[in-house]
């Protein structure tokens, strides 16, 4: 098992779960190092699919990359695919343990927020039924900040907060950390970044039938 089974509890009760040292620091930096090329070959443009997609809105400031319709002779895509395997077992167990039916066909996009970079208060599952055959379910942010660089604080912003019942709370994006949430339930943004703060995002599909 991969996961911590409070999972289960968490994201039924509209909580995010977070695992500290999901991917081993190892793999963070191959994953740097591939996101670095991609980054260098001009892959990281404002588009990808999110709450009202494109970045001109306001709405966010980020930049995206898809880490697997990219060329393969650069970077590391060996690193992406250790992970994906990883988050195959996640799927796994989330479907164990939630009871849910999650789609082999998943979202998935390296994202970094440049120094100032932000993400205003949104929920990912903001499509209504519009006939789509799915829907984002389980969302998943792996955070893939510097594991040699100081540890990350409250004073270099880019949290992410999360709003519950008029409160909320906040995580920071640790190197290796992986959270995951309800898709529709958890409202949270991206808190300005001072840091330059770089994440693999993706959204775990359910059949809306
Ligand atoms: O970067 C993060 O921590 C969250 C990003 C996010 O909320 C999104 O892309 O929908
Ligand atoms: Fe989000």
């Amino acid at each position: 098992l991969v996961l911590d089974p409070s999972f289960k509890q968490a994201l039924a009760a509209g909580r995010v779960h977070r695992e500290v040292g999901f991917a081993p620091e190892r793999l963070v930096d191959d994953l740097r190092y591939d996101i670095d090329a991609l980054e260098q070959l001009g892959r990281f443009g404002p588009a990808g699919s999110g709450p009202r997609a494109g970045g001109d809105t306001g709405m966010r400031s980020a930049l995206f990359a898809d880490p697997i319709d990219r060329p393969r002779d650069v970077g590391c895509f060996d690193a992406f695919a250790a992970l994906w395997e990883r988050l195959g077992i996640v799927r796994e167990e989330l479907m164990e343990g939630l009871d849910r039916d999650l789609i082999e066909n998943v979202e998935v996009h390296y994202v970094r927020y440049p120094e100032g970079g932000y993400f205003q208060r949104h929920v990912d599952d903001y499509e209504a039924n519009d006939g789509a055959p799915s829907r984002r379910s389980v969302s998943f942010i792996c955070y893939l900040n510097d594991p040699g660089a100081p540890a990350w604080t409250e004073r270099d912003g880019g949290a992410l907060r999360v709003h519950s019942d008029g409160a909320y709370y906040e995580i920071l994006p640790d190197a290796g950390s992986l959270v995951l949430f309800d898709s529709m339930a958890v409202e949270h943004e991206v808190r300005p970044t001072r840091r330059e703060r770089t994440c693999l995002i993706g959204w775990f599909h359910a059949p809306t039938a």
